[in-house]
């Protein structure tokens, strides 16, 4: 017994359930588009269902003749044929029209049904009473107008479309020849046809423009059964495809597992009273179809074990037979969506092809990638051991060809391989992933790998002669830092220019083979140049910051030692201001030479440039001013502290020579018009501030305590020399030998046993000494017979007034002492007067710059604040240790 299912029911409603059910039963998927639609029309109770029933062996409910006329059909029902076998028949059972229970103005209905069967069916077939052809008011007139005007709304009559197959079923025949009776009829319907109105555009057509009419005619049911019978075989037959005279002509259609979407779209568009444009519905239900498949399909991609197995092992690293593997598993999933989807729209299924495509080159991608990876990196991995190997000594690298030569082989290899690893792993058929982008990668990665190693070996071959620089560099430049004397830069630069080039050599003979270019070779070798400077000032720099002891070791280094370098005893001949200004000069050369950062050579600052082309000066002498500056300092200075020391002043040398220094140096330089250090704030023409190291400020420091310090070390140097003079002297003095021979043997003798006369003679030289020791005869006649004798002149009345007071006042605290001590106050305090007589007579008679300043030392310990204060510490301790001495 056939299934039946009502597709919509009495009150319009679509089943949708019942229809799908019906179709997953039947299996119509299967059948792709080898199926065909018949659906019948007609009157109500015009024995439709009867024929269908006879025709195609189906089970509609048929009315009962005993019963009555009335409606047995409500709503459209479907049922498949088990009769016919060639292809799926599916037939469509429609209420019948006119029908009473609806009532005669709900021809709605009627309508929509109608127009729901012409756009489902394939055969739609029209009851027609054979006593009914050739009548003007026939009971199937009213519905076949409703079929040819609801056909307009439908279909266009296009050339190459097919037309719905109409097929009027002749009930109850009579003895007329079919063939007369469709003469008959076909004028019938054309009358009809031209009695319909029809839209402007369809006004010259015809009804065969639209349909393909066919007729068949039945014997009367009741009378003649037999031959009913046989009719409804008859006619059965023609439903068979490969029929002679078949009804069902092979026409795209949409394939039976969108039959149910279609029929129910269909349905809901005409119960909305929409305009149904079938084209237009068939586009739809492609999208709709073609869009599951391809989802059908991507979803048994994912789910696939191969996938799943592929996807696991390309996590683990590279597989072998990736690429082909997963192209056989695209493959299949496109094919299967090529067979599902090919009986929809060709646009549609184009366009959801090329979505599946991306689709599923998406989901792959991934995979696909981390296995191109997995190949570039086993393959960067074989390069990078090649490359290393090939650098050893005695490898590749080592021939003619040198780095370069053996990089490009390694990355030749390297590329050779990654293609046959892509062609046999990776490529996958089908897909835009032709290993062109992959092997540009790899390409880029050789070659970022190859600069990598490259400039490895470049900076380790700098490093090295960037060492070399430093070794050759430093020991030239402290040596000429030590001396810091004229002409010390240039010979710097030298230093640096050799060191550079001799370490340039080295590198440049290192790199042989990396194809260095020209600008890369000369960019190194500036860096090492630059290098070489940096190094070279960063020394200058330090020896800047320990100027004041550099410029101590110089001085002490001119003025300790004589030309062959042996220690100085100043003895008497020893010019010692002459020494010392040389010595200073050496010192203030060390601060002249560590003020500035001269400029290489052949370089110059544009506004050094101007002034120099202004005066018409080389560019040499711009180092020169500020040495010349300092150096005019230094002598200013250095003679104003000889004539303090000349003048016996040494304990204000410090401050007083400053100060003429400064009067003096300054009115040099306003002279000649140089630079005037002591009122410069910078250094004129040095515009670059990184290259002054000293402003003219620290200079000025600098140079005060440096000659604090060369003072004291005069100073020292001329006691030494005094002291050495003195103990050259311990004879009496030529002139006494000679004026005791003058005066003779016999005088001597009397002399001596006159004792009056001795005591006479004993003052008299002890007052001449006295005056001798305060006029400081032998220095004043160093300086010279004439000058000295004037000098000896002018001092020679407030000598003797000196002498003669402080003898007056030994005497008179003798004098007070003794009367002290007769006045029985202690014999302590007589004895400290004794003591201070002694002292102080010592001193006067010692007559030595020593003994002077022994005899200041204890004066300043026996007074206190009220003697001159001593300048400096220095000098307070080599007073103490002259008093000692000279106790
Ligand atoms: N005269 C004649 N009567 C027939 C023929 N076929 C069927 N009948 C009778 O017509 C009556 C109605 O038959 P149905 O097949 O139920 O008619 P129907 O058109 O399907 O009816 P609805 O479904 O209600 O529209 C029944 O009593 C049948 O015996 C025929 O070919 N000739």
């Amino acid at each position: 017994m056939a299934a039946i299912v009502q597709v919509i029911n009495g009150d319009g409603e679509f089943e949708s359930a019942g229809v799908q059910s019906f179709v997953d039963k039947n299996e119509l998927a299967q059948c792709r588009t080898n199926y065909a639609v018949v659906a019948i029309m007609g009157p109500q109770s015009s024995g439709k269902s009867t024929l269908l029933n006879y025709v195609f062996g189906t089970d509609f409910k048929m009315m009962d003749a005993m019963e009555g006329r009335g409606q047995t059909t409500k709503g459209i029902w479907m049922s498949k044929s088990p009769k016919v076998t060639d292809t799926t028949v599916l037939v469509m059972d429609l209420e019948g029209s006119d029908g009473r229970e609806r009532g005669e103005d709900d021809t709605n209905f009627e309508r929509q049904s109608a127009l729901f069967a012409l756009a489902v069916a394939d055969v739609l077939l029209v009851n027609i009473w054979c006593h009914d052809i050739g009548r003007e008011h026939g009971s199937g007139k009213p519905l076949l107008k409703t079929i040819f005007q609801v056909n307009l709304k439908l279909f266009a009559p296009e050339p190459d479309r097919k037309k719905t197959v109409l097929l009027f079923v002749i009930r109850d025949k009579t003895k007329t020849p079919l063939a007369k009776l469709t003469e008959v009829l076909e004028a019938d319907l054309d009358r009809m046809w031209d009695s319909i109105a029809k839209p402007a555009a369809y006004a010259g057509s015809k009804m065969t423009d639209f349909f393909q009419v066919q007729y068949a005619a039945l014997s009367h049911f009741e009378e003649r059964y037999e031959d009913f019978q046989a009719d409804a075989v008859h006619l059965r037959r023609r439903f068979a495809p490969d029929a002679e005279d078949t009804l069902i002509c092979g026409d795209e259609k949409l394939p039976g597992d969108a039959f149910a979407l279609s029929i129910h779209n269909i349905w809901d568009v005409i119960r909305s009273q929409k305009d149904l444009n079938l084209p237009a519905h068939k586009v739809m239900v492609a999208n709709i179809r073609c869009q599951e498949i391809a989802d059908d399909q991507l979803r048994a991609f994912a789910a696939d074990q191969a996938w799943a197995g592929l996807q696991e092992a390309a996590g683990l690293g590279a597989v072998e037979g990736f690429g082909p593997q997963v192209a056989g598993l695209m493959d299949s999933c496109v094919k299967g969506y090529e067979a599902e989807a090919l009986y929809f729209d060709a646009h549609v299924r184009e366009a959801k092809f090329g979505e599946l495509g991306k689709r599923l080159l998406a989901a792959v991608q991934p995979v696909y990638q981390a296995q191109v990876a997995a190949q570039t990196a086993a393959v960067l991995t074989s390069f990078e051991k090649e490359l290393k190997l090939a650098l050893l000594p005695g490898g590749a690298a080592s021939g003619s060809g040198g780095f370069v030569a053996a990089a490009a082989a390694c990355r030749a290899a390297a590329v050779k391989e990654f293609a046959a690893a892509f062609k046999k792993h990776l490529h996958i058929q089908g897909t835009p992933w032709d290993g062109t982008a992959e092997a540009a990668a790899l390409e880029a990665a050789l070659d970022a790998h190859i600069a990598k190693v490259r400039d490895e070996h470049v900076a380790a071959a700098v490093a090295r002669a960037e060492k070399a620089l430093s070794t050759l560099l430093s020991a030239p430049v402290i040596a000429l830092l030590e001396v810091c004397g004229p002409g010390m830069w240039p010979r710097l630069y030298g230093v640096c220019r050799d060191a550079a080039a001799a370490a340039d050599k080295q590198l440049l003979g290192s790199l042989a083979g990396y194809g260095l270019a020209a600008a890369e070779a000369e960019a190194l070798s500036e860096g090492l140049r630059a290098r070489a400077r940096a190094a070279m000032e960063g020394h200058v720099r330090e020896a800047a910051l320990t100027r004041l002891s550099r410029m101590k070791d110089r001085f002490q280094e001119v003025f300790s030692q004589d030309e062959s370098r042996a220690p100085r005893m100043w003895g008497a001949r020893d010019d010692i201001p002459a020494i010392a200004a040389a010595a200073r000069l050496a010192a203030a050369n060390v601060l002249a030479q560590l003020a500035v950062i001269r400029p290489p050579p052949g370089e110059q600052q544009p506004q050094q440039q101007q002034q120099q082309a202004a005066k018409g000066q080389l560019q040499a002498e711009q180092g020169d001013a500020i040495e010349a500056a300092v150096l005019q300092l230094a002598r200013s200075s250095s003679d104003a502290a000889s004539t303090a020391a000349t003048d016996g002043a040494a304990a204000d040398a410090s401050s007083s020579s400053s100060d003429a220094a400064a009067a003096a140096a300054s009115s040099s330089s306003h002279a000649h018009g140089a630079l005037d250090l002591l009122s410069a704030a910078t250094w004129p023409g040095v515009a670059d501030e990184s290259r002054v190291l000293l402003a003219p400020h620290d200079v000025r420091t600098s140079w005060r305590e440096f000659m604090s310090y060369s003072n004291v070390a005069v100073q020292q140097a001329l006691s030494a020399q005094q002291a050495n003079r003195l103990a050259n002297n311990r004879l009496p003095p030529l002139w006494a030998i000679a004026a005791m021979l003058a005066l003779g043997w016999n005088e001597a003798m009397a002399l001596l046993f006159n004792p009056l006369l001795l005591v006479v003679v004993g003052v008299l030289v002890l007052f001449l000494r006295s005056l001798y020791v305060e006029l400081d005869v032998e220095r004043e006649m160093a300086r010279g017979a004439l000058p000295g004798a004037i000098s000896l002149s002018h001092k020679v009345v407030p000598a003797c007034q000196s002498v003669l007071r402080k003898t007056a006042e030994s005497v008179q605290q003798l004098m007070h002492s003794l009367q002290e001590g007769q006045e029985g106050q202690g014999a302590a305090g007589g004895g400290r007067a004794a003591a201070y007589t002694v002292d102080h007579r010592a001193n006067s008679s010692s007559g030595t710059p020593a003994g002077q300043k022994a005899g200041r030392y204890t004066e300043l310990t026996r007074r206190g604040a009220a003697a001159p204060a001593p300048s400096s510490a220095a000098e307070f301790t080599d007073l103490q240790a002259e008093s000692k001495k000279a106790q």
